[in-house]
Order: structure tokens, then sequence, then C-alpha cells
């Protein structure tokens, strides 16, 4: 100790390692490694909270008179869609609300599919194809009169029925009419429905009379489990696509931090920077936010002004 007049003495060496029990990157690294893939588990909910929140979107699809919109109709009860035996009869999309076993489920009745030639109902058409490629759930609906009676002839059925959709789309499979078998074909295709594979969940229904609707309101509510989740187990989902948003730009910012810590001469201003970054879309979720996020707020969920 040299007193004031040698300040050198009294200075911490700027280039010695920290002790490992002083140095907290590798932590910061750690946590932040930790928080990157909490996030991204999140991000990867299947889009579950989106679905509690607006509704599953489901949609009736099958060639015209199989009884799609008395479907419609049976699971709203109410006569929502026109119901008449002429093919062809629904060409706009009809949408309802409904609850099954606690879950929102957005239901849509839609044309029936076939090469029309009539210039409105070919739009009707396209119609429902398009509500096809958009649906969380295909509620596809056959006539059970019509049918073949084996699993292997349904799927064909089912396959030549349905256009290919941008993604895997759940399915449940209608025979309605069952109050028109005769025979045994009403057998022979119950034991189609309980063998399943190559079908997917399949059932026997009547509109007319409601036989099999507690059947199908079964499936329905577990394809609608499936797709939710269980809202009170787990961690919390997502439930609105803004939060999505701002968690998936922290995640981007938290990697970019990783990669400038990995880089062999990654600047510690910059890794920094990503952090900030990172908090602030985080903080935009948790309350920190700015003049747009509110206007944003207020547009998208007040509908002031529109
Ligand atoms: N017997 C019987 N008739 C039914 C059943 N479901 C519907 N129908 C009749 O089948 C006809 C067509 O029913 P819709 O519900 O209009 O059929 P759709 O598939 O919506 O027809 P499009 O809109 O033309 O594609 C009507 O006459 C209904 O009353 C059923 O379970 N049993
Ligand atoms: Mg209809």
């Amino acid at each position: 100790w040299g007193g004031w007049d040698t300040p050198s003495l009294v200075c911490v060496p700027p280039l010695l390692p920290c002790p490992p029990s002083l140095c907290s990157l590798p932590a910061v690294d750690a946590t932040v490694r930790a928080l990157e893939q909490e996030i991204g588990a999140h991000l990867q909910d299947g889009r579950r909270g989106e679905l509690l929140r607006g509704g599953v979107h489901a949609v009736i699809a099958g060639p015209p008179n199989v009884g799609k919109s008395s479907l419609l109709n049976l699971l709203c009860q109410r006569p929502a869609a026109i119901v008449s035996p002429v093919a062809g009869t629904t060409r706009d999309v009809v949408e309802v609300a409904l609850n099954v076993g606690g879950y929102p489920l957005v239901l849509s009745d839609t044309a029936g599919l076939r090469d029309a030639t009539d210039p409105i109902e070919q739009e009707g058409v396209s119609r429902a194809r398009d509500r096809l490629q958009q649906a969380d759930l295909v509620l596809a609906v056959l006539d059970a009169t019509t049918v073949a009676t084996e699993p292997v002839g349904l799927g064909a059925a089912l396959g030549s029925l349905l256009p290919p959709l941008a993604a895997p789309t759940p399915c449940i499979l209608v025979l309605n009419k069952a109050d028109l078998l005769r025979g045994g074909s009403g057998g022979a295709l119950r034991d189609a429905c309980a063998r399943g594979n190559p079908l997917p969940p399949t059932t026997l229904l009547s509109c007319k009379t409601g036989e099999g609707l507690d059947h199908l309101l079964e499936l329905l509510g577990q394809q609608l489990a499936r797709l939710c989740g269980d809202p009170l187990a787990g961690s919390p989902s997502l439930t609105q696509s803004r939060h999505s948003l701002h968690l998936g730009d922290c995640v981007v910012a938290l990697a970019r931090y990783g990669q400038e810590r990995r880089w062999p001469r990654g600047d510690l201003g910059l890794a920094a920077e990503r952090l900030r970054l990172a908090r602030r879309h985080l903080g935009r979720i948790t309350g920190q936010v700015g003049a747009e996020d509110i206007l944003d707020i207020i547009f998208k969920d007040f509908c002031v002004g529109k």
C-alpha cells in the first residue's frame, strides 16, 4: 500500500480472469437458454389457447343432400340452415357458435361438394373448399344408405370426397340417414364404425330420429379435448395471437443473444442489447406497454372506431 499517490495499487487489475464464484456470465447464458426453451415450449402448444378463446372451427362437408344442414340444425337445436330434399340447397356458408362439453365450437355448414354447373352453386362449392382448408376439424357426412359397408370402401369414399387439405386435419365421419337402413347393412356399418382403422372416428346417425347423436357428441367432445387440451392442467395457454407474436420475437432475440455469446469474438454489448430487446417483447405482454400497444388493444378487442 503506497497511499493516495499510488492509485495503480488500489485498482482491480482489469485483465485478470474473474473467479468462477463471481463471474455471472455462464449463469446468465444458462438462464437465457432455459428461458428460450421454456418460451419455445409455450409456442408449440398447437394453438390450444387460441382455439379455447376463438373456438374450434369445425366444417360440415359432404356431397349434396346427405343431411349436412340437418346436422347443423340438430347440433344447434334450431333451424339455422335451410333443409330441403333438393340437392344443392345450401350455397353460402352458415355458421353457428356452440358449446360442446364446455369447449367452444364454431360450426360451419357448407354447400354439397360436387362438380356443379350452376354458377351460384359453383361459388358455393368453392367457398366450401376454402372453408375446408381453414378447418380445425372436419365433420364429413355421407349418406349411410349409399355407401360401401366395409371400412376400406368407406375410407375410399371419404378420400375421394375431401380435397387435399393444407394440413392434416382431424376428422369425424358421420354416416347419416341411419333410420333408412334396411337388412343387414346397419349391422355391417356398425361393425365398420367400431373397427376404425383405416377410418377416422366414425358414427351412424339419424338427424331425423336423433339416433346416434349421443355417440357423435362423445366423438366431438374427444376431438375438442384433444385440440384444446385441459385448460386447468399444465402451463397457461396463449389465448391471443398477439401474445404468440411477442413471445416469438422474444425467442428470436434470446436466440441471437446465444449466437453472439457462442461466436468466438462475440460482442458483449450486442449480446446485452439482444437481451434488452427480448425483455421489451416480454414487457409488451406483462404490462410494460407502449402507446402503439394500447391502440392495438383498443382497436382489436374493443372495436372502437370500427
Ligand atoms: N330419412 C332421413 N332424412 C334425412 C335425414 N337427414 C336429412 N334428411 C333429409 O335429407 C334431405 C336433405 O337434407 P339437407 O340437410 O338439406 O341436406 P344437405 O346435405 O344440407 O343438402 P345440400 O345443402 O343440398 O348439400 C332433406 O329432405 C332432409 O329432410 C335423416 O337422418 N333421415
Ligand atoms: Mg344444406
